[in-house]
C-alpha cells in the first residue's frame, strides 16, 4: 500500500496522495500555494463529474415548501433537541478536517461560535486543534465527536476518551470516507491539503498513543513535522482498510462503555438496507449524508435517500441529514421529509475562510435569521410542526437546474 515505486498501487490510493509521494512533485509545489488557496480548492471540491453534488442540489429544487397563511407566527421557536441539549435550532455545524487551511484559528473559532449560538458542533477527529483545546473554546456548548475509525485500536479507544473526558457527548462514526474519493479538481491543480501546516493534524499528533507510534517509528514530530504529519493521515485517517459492521460494532461497544451509554451514531448512511441494519444493530442515531458529494460520485441525491429512509424506519432511529443544504429553505425542506436534525458543512467553511471568527458568526446568524423569517412568512409556529405536509414535490425528471456550480 505505502510502496511509491509502484504505479499499479499508486493509482488505487487516494490520487492525492499519488502524486504527493512524488517527491520531485511536491518539491516543486512546496510553500507556493498560500494556505488560503489550499482551503478554498479543496474545500469546493467533489467527487468526480459533480454527479452526486448536482444531484444534491437538483433534489431541493424539486421539493417546494407549501406555506401555510391566517397562522399566528408571532410566537414561534425554532429551538429544538437533540441527544438531550436544548440548541437554538435544528441546524448544527458538521465536522469538518483541518480547518487551520482555511483560517488559522480554525476549530478554536468555530468551537467558540457555535457555543454562542448554542448551536451543535460537531468536531472533527481529523480536526486541527487537539480535542482538549477545542473543547475548552466550546465551553459549555453541545458537542459531538465524530470519529475516523484508525486500524489502531488502541489510539481509537484513546481519541473516544479524550472526546468523552472533554464535554463530547455523542459519536459519529463516519463509514464513507476511510479512503478518500476521486476528486478530479484536486488532482488537476496538485492540490493536496495535507501538505500544509504539517498536515494540520494536530488533534492527531497531540494523542498520547499517537506520540508513542511516532516514537516506536523513530519520527521525532519536532524535527520531522511534515513525516509525521502523514502518518497519521496515511495509518489513522485515510488508511484504505475498510470498515465493517463488525468493526463498527466494536466501536459502539467502546463509546457505550467509555461514555456511560451516551448516544453513537453512523454518519453516511444512503442505502435503506444500511439504515435497518443500523436498528437492528442498536445504533442510535443516523446521518444521512453522502460527505457533501465527495466520495462516490453519481450517487442519489442525499435528500432523496432521505426520503426513502424516513419511511422504512423514520419511527426507530433518530435521524439526522447533511449533504447541499446552502439556505434554511434548504434545511427546511429536509426537516419536512423527516429529518429531524440537518447538519451543515461548506456554508461555514466558507464563512471561515473569509472572515476567520466573524465570518462563521455572520453565515451562522444569517442562516438562522433567514429560518426563523421563514418560518414566520411561511406559517409554522414550531418545529415539530415541519412535516410532508409543508412540501410537495416535482417528478424525479425535472430537468437540470440552471444554478449547477462546481460548488
Ligand atoms: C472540506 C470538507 C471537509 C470535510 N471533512 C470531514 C471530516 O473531517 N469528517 C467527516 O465526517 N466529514 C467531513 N466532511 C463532510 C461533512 O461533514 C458533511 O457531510 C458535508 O460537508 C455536508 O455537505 P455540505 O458541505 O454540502 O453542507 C467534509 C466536507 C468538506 C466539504
Ligand atoms: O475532505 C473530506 O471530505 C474529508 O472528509 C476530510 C477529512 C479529513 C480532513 C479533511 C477533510
Amino acid at each position: 500500500m505505502s510502496d511509491p515505486n509502484n504505479p499499479n498501487i499508486a493509482i488505487r490510493t487516494t490520487p492525492q496522495w499519488a502524486l504527493y509521494q512524488r517527491e520531485s512533485f511536491w518539491n516543486t509545489n512546496d510553500g507556493k500555494y498560500p494556505i488560503f488557496n489550499t482551503g478554498k480548492y479543496y474545500s469546493s471540491c467533489n467527487a468526480g463529474l459533480s454527479w452526486t453534488h448536482l444531484s444534491n442540489r437538483q433534489a431541493f429544487y424539486r421539493h417546494r415548501i407549501v406555506p401555510r397563511m391566517l397562522v399566528d407566527t408571532n410566537q414561534r421557536d425554532t429551538a429544538t433537541e437533540i441527544f438531550g441539549h436544548r440548541v437554538s435550532a435544528p441546524i448544527g455545524f458538521a465536522p469538518i478536517g483541518i480547518n487551520r487551511i482555511y483560517h488559522p484559528t480554525g476549530e478554536l473559532s468555530v468551537a467558540k461560535v457555535a457555543q454562542e449560538l448554542n448551536l451543535a458542533y460537531c468536531l472533527s477527529s481529523a480536526g486541527s486543534y487537539s480535542i482538549e483545546d477545542v473543547g475548552k473554546a466550546n465551553g459549555s456548548g453541545p458537542r459531538f465527536f465524530q470519529l475516523y475509525q484508525s486500524p489502531d485500536d488502541e489510539l481509537c479507544i484513546s481519541m473516544l476518551q479524550r472526546a468523552f473526558d472533554n464535554g463530547f457527548d455523542a459519536c459519529m462514526l463516519t463509514t464513507d470516507t476511510w479512503s478518500l474519493g476521486w476528486r478530479h479538481n484536486d488532482v488537476f491543480t496538485g492540490n493536496y491539503a495535507f501538505y500544509h501546516d504539517h498536515g494540520a493534524g494536530d488533534l492527531g499528533l497531540q494523542d498520547p498513543v499517537f506520540q508513542k507510534r511516532l516514537k516506536e517509528a523513530g519520527i521525532d514530530p519536532k524535527k520531522n513535522p511534515k513525516e509525521a504529519g502523514q502518518k497519521w493521515i496515511d495509518e489513522n485517517i485515510w488508511h484504505g482498510r475498510a470498515i465493517t459492521w463488525e468493526k463498527m460494532k466494536w466501536t459502539m461497544a467502546q463509546w457505550k462503555r467509555i461514555s456511560g451509554g451516551r448516544p453513537f451514531c453512523l454518519k453516511g448512511i444512503q442505502n435503506v438496507e444500511d439504515a435497518k441494519k443500523a436498528v437492528e444493530l442498536g445504533v442510535d442515531g443516523i446521518v444521512v449524508s453522502n460527505h457533501a458529494g465527495r466520495q462516490v460520485d453519481g450517487g442519489i441525491s442525499s435528500l432523496d435517500a432521505l426520503e426513502k429512509i424516513v419511511d422504512a424506519v423514520g419511527d426507530k432511529i433518530y435521524i439526522m441529514f447533511d449533504s447541499g443544504v446552502r439556505s434554511a429553505a434548504d434545511a427546511f425542506k429536509a426537516l419536512a421529509i423527516g429529518a429531524k436534525f440537518v447538519f451543515i458543512g461548506r456554508l461555514w467553511v466558507w464563512g471561515l475562510s473569509i472572515a476567520g471568527e466573524h465570518g462563521v458568526r455572520h453565515v451562522l446568524k444569517s442562516l438562522l435569521a433567514e429560518f426563523d423569517i421563514l418560518m414566520e412568512v411561511g406559517g409554522f409556529v414550531k418545529i415539530d410542526e415541519i412535516n410532508r405536509s409543508c412540501i410537495d414535490s416535482l417528478p424525479n425528471s425535472s430537468n437540470l437546474i440552471a444554478e449547477h456550480s462546481a460548488i
